[in-house]
């Protein structure tokens, strides 16, 4: 895999650079609630403006429909990166359209021009290749056929997605600072782990991660199951799970998972359930096999509050991904800010991954130190760790 410091030692003053970064942060309205992968994109971005590169960033911000919607315009990123850069910052309104010819048309060397969200349009994240190839050909004619690709986005690099992987096919690529970083410390966790090696899943994207969970289990001694990921597994139990998220589809998978695994898998034993998904909701604290009609799981209980620390505390290495709660809202944060909390106490390899658990750590004032690594993805590290291919990354050439 050819690096960044591989196209710096080739010189690129003058030259036009497309990087692909994750820029996708927790907002709150236009309020960004955790800058960290603004942070993390820096070093790729002041090494090659340093080096006097004309520097075109795409990104993308939440999961739109394939078209603009005001709520994922990157602007309000636009405007924190242009704080933390270190030099000039121009935003295009679109992606491949008039706004963005005008503004890398007017890039000068060593400034940075960020791209409206690449999600906004639908053929970023078609499953034809065809209609990504197109969309990849529209950037590299925004860039020029000399143009360099860096890919620094390591949240994405397990989407085969037009700005991930097509533009890569198509462009001398490089793997920026961050995807370096990351994987470095990654392959540490599938090398050998001390043991026991355990991982926490949580969070909300339920579909996305009860794959990964088939895979992961031959390689844990335990594996903790929180946040949205627990109610599919409390209904393959045969428990009533109210409104609480839950992926039906799922509950058979999530059933022979555990008929299978009835040692290694760690549900909830009590849940913090509300009637409403509101920080004022009411709320109460329930078994997590006696959850009413019309209520919903948001967080878990004190009893396994304590089961889940205890577990971590007792880890050789600990892999964690997904808040075990709502942690955005004060009253469903406490299970998340307990697993945190003996993550970091404990002397264990300790990675935490992902945008929103990340931010849970930063946000509910968690010793960042107290982890080995906090990376920028979730779902890329968990699909690393299960040692799957990722696109973003066999592009590259590893
Ligand atoms: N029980 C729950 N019900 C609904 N959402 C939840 C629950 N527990 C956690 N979440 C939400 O999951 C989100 C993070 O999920 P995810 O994107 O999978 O994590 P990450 O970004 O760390 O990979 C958070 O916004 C959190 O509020
Ligand atoms: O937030 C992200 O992933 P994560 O929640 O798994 O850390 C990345 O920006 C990827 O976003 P996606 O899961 O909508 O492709």
């Amino acid at each position: 895999m050819n690096t960044l410091d591989d196209l710096l030692a080739a010189g690129i003053s003058g030259r036009t650079v497309l990087v692909r970064a994750d820029l996708n942060v927790p907002l709150d309205g236009a309020t960004i609630t955790d800058d960290g992968r603004i942070r993390a994109s820096l070093p790729t971005l002041q090494a090659l403006a340093g080096a006097g590169a004309k520097v075109v960033v795409t990104a993308h911000l939440g999961r739109p429909k394939g078209a603009p919607e005001e709520k994922y315009s990157l602007a309000p990123v636009a405007a924190r990166l242009t704080e933390l850069f270190d030099g000039t910052v121009a935003f295009a309104t679109d992606l491949v359209g008039e706004s963005a010819h005008a503004v890398v048309g007017g890039l000068a060397d060593g400034s940075l021009a960020l791209l409206e969200n690449v999600r906004f349009d639908a053929r970023e994240t078609s499953k034809d290749a065809a209609e990504r190839g197109e969309l990849a050909d529209a950037l590299v004619a925004l860039v020029g056929p000399d143009a360099a690709f860096v890919s620094d986005g390591f949240g994405v690099v397990h989407r085969k997605q037009a700005s991930v992987y097509d533009v890569a096919e198509r462009l001398p690529h490089y793997a920026g600072y961050l995807v370096s970083a990351e994987t470095a410390v990654l392959r540490k966790l599938t090398d050998a782990p001390d043991r026991p090696y355990v991982v926490v899943l949580g969070g909300s994207k339920v579909s996305d991660k009860l794959g990964v969970i088939t895979s992961l289990l031959p390689q844990v001694d335990q594996l903790l199951i929180g946040g949205g990921m627990a109610y599919t597994f409390l209904a393959a139990q045969g428990h009533g799970v109210g409104t609480s998220l839950l992926q039906a589809d799922q509950v058979d998978t999530c059933r022979a998972l555990l008929e299978g695994n009835a040692d290694k898998i760690v549900l909830p034993t009590d849940v913090v359930i509300a009637d409403a998904f509101a920080a004022d909701a009411n709320s109460q604290v329930v078994a997590a096999d006696a959850i009413p009609d019309g209520w919903m799981g948001l967080d878990i209980g004190p009893d396994s509050r304590a089961a889940f620390s205890a577990v971590v505390s007792a880890a050789g290495t600990v892999f964690w991904n997904g808040p075990v709660g709502v942690f955005e809202m004060p009253a469903f944060a406490e299970g998340t800010r307990a697993v945190a909390e003996a993550i970091a106490a404990a002397p264990s390899f300790s990675v935490v991954g992902g945008g929103d658990s990340a931010a849970a750590v930063r946000t509910l004032g968690v010793d960042e130190a107290g982890f080995t690594h906090i990376s920028t993805g979730g779902g890329a590290s968990l699909e690393y760790l299960e040692g799957k291919e990722l696109p973003g990354l066999s592009v590259l050439g590893s």
